[in-house]
């Protein structure tokens, strides 16, 4: 048997990077998996396409994370498709790089509202429709290291994957009841569209791959395994809990 065998996944952000190898993970783990995206219709098709030909079911909904309608239409048109939620995976996620001094007004407030507030909506849409449901469900935010470490041009960033964080942490006190788990992974530097300017780099990119003890930069596929685990029964005891996935960058301060 298949790790999500007979499990419906969910995940947001999923057209690109990190959502969307998390996506085709659940589907080779046996998951039935509905895609949120914002805005690439051609990306979101391949990747229910991706789906569909690792043998399971795949739906892809348009909608902006940041408007708390979207979570419930969203989840709403699962269940429509597939008749229920296990799982929720909040991935969307927006990393405008800027300085601290001069950051506008706008950019703190769309990455709050994407990142923060987006993940929340998502989460608690998907946690009601369990609680409906009777048996239980997992939430996996994707958090970062940058819930535990900070970023001189990520001011408005690293407070929105600590908030993300630390509402998996509340929420697995208040879901624990209904067994719905909650957890988060943190990825460490991870190359994908929101870091492909900044490590364009060379400099800053032979810096980073030097702090890193596996001698690489991440990749999303790396994030599959992970989340597919957590979003598996193999971890029925797992809530509260956060999982790095830096191939070690966190510890290597000297
Ligand atoms: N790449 C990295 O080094 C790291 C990434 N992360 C997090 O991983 C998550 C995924 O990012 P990546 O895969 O790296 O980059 P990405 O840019 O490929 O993925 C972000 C996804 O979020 C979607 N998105 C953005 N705004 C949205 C909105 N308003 N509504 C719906 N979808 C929206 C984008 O369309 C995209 O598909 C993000 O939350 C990011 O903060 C965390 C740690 C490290
Ligand atoms: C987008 C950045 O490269 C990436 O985002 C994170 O959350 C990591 O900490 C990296 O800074």
């Amino acid at each position: 048997m298949k790790l999500l065998e007979g499990k419906t996944v969910l995940v947001t952000g999923a057209s690109t990077g990190i959502g969307r190898a998390a996506a085709v993970g659940a589907a080779k783990a046996g998951a039935d998996v509905v895609i949120n995206y914002h805005s690439r219709d051609a990306d979101a098709a391949a990747c229910v396409a991706e789906i569909e030909a690792a043998g399971q079911r795949g739906l892809a909904v348009k909608g902006d994370v940041a408007a708390p309608e979207t979570a419930t239409e969203f989840v709403r048109k699962a269940v429509e498709a597939f008749g229920k939620v296990d799982v929720m995976v909040s991935n969307a996620g927006i990393c405008p790089f800027h300085s601290f001094l001069d950051m506008p007004v706008e950019t703190v407030q769309r990455t709050m509202q994407v990142n923060l507030l987006g993940g929340y909506f998502m989460c608690q849409a998907a946690a009601n429709q369990m609680v409906q449901q009777g048996h239980g469900g997992a939430l996996i935010a994707v958090s970062s290291i940058s819930a535990l470490v900070g970023g001189e041009y990520q001011t408005h960033y690293t407070p929105t994957k600590a908030g993300l964080h630390s509402l998996m942490q509340s929420t697995a006190i208040a879901l624990g009841r209904h067994n719905i788990r909650c957890n988060s992974v943190l990825p460490g530097t991870i190359l994908t569209e929101i870091n492909k300017d900044d490590l364009a780099d060379q400099e800053k990119r032979k810096y980073m791959e030097g702090r890193i003890p596996l001698g690489r930069l991440g990749e999303a596929e790396d994030l599959a395994g992970p989340i597919v685990f957590l979003a598996s029964d193999m971890a029925a005891y797992v809530t509260g809990a956060a999982l790095l996935v830096d191939g070690g960058a966190f510890v290597n301060l000297q």
